[in-house]
């Protein structure tokens, strides 16, 4: 893809979390772009996060399905526009148990319905600092997909945010999937590589889409 001399391959990061290169072909890439920017529009659109604490999240989000806001769901954007969340499509809920499959080797169990999708925008020098995903009631694996320019992705463990921890590159059309003993593992964006999308995607930052399952009722 970026002429390489050999393919990148699936990794095993830790248990049950997997890394699989180049997931997303390029037209792939580009129909999710275009539905990105279709959410990211109000209502309930892309909005900047407040933290508890009075900080802000530097990645800006936009959630289908059920909407996050730290630390719970909702069913409106209650720290946004208070509109009702989008919902969460049915095409990409079965995008999410295909790479499951990809990633495992074995489909999920039918109780695996992905429900929500977080979709976050990195732009200039967004970042995420580590935590864990742990406001859904289910155990299936978080989906994550990545579109536009190369991040360092840091997945760590499950004890605390410190190391132990592996730095993964994760770019344009890659799948990164935690489950298992890895469901609960902290992780997070320490950088984005400005400028390292693919030219012809035509997006300027990084677009992240987490798919998981609320188990919230
Ligand atoms: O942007 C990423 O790769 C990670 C996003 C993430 O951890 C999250 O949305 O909870
Ligand atoms: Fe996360």
């Amino acid at each position: 893809m970026d002429g390489e001399l050999f393919p990148r391959e699936r990794t095993v990061i830790a248990p049950g979390a997997v890394h699989v290169p180049d997931w997303l072909g390029a037209v792939r890439q580009r129909e999710l772009l275009a539905a990105c920017r279709t959410w990211a529009r109000p209502p309930a659109g892309l909005r900047t996060v407040r933290t508890p604490g009075g900080g802000t999240m530097t990645a800006r989000q936009v959630c289908l399905g059920l909407h996050w806001y730290p630390y719970a769901y909702a069913r409106t954007a209650v720290d946004g526009d208070g509109t009702p969340v989008k919902p969460m499509p049915g095409w990409l809920a079965d995008l999410g148990r295909e790479a499951v499959a990809a990633a495992y080797g074995e489909p999920p169990g039918p109780e695996v319905v992905y429900d929500i999708a977080l979709i976050n925008f990195y732009d200039g020098d967004s970042r995420m600092g580590m935590h864990r995903d742990a406001e859904e009631r289910s155990g299936a694996p978080v989906v994550s997909l990545s579109l536009g320019d190369t991040c360092v992705f840091r997945f760590g463990n499950t004890a605390s945010r410190g190391r132990p921890y592996q730095d993964v590159r994760l770019r344009s059309g890659d799948l990164f999937v935690f489950g298992k003993a890895s469901r609960l593992a902290y992780h997070g964006v320490p950088k984005v590589l400005p400028g390292t999308g693919p030219q012809e995607l035509g997006l300027t930052g990084r677009l992240n889409i987490t798919l998981r399952v609320g188990g919230l009722g």
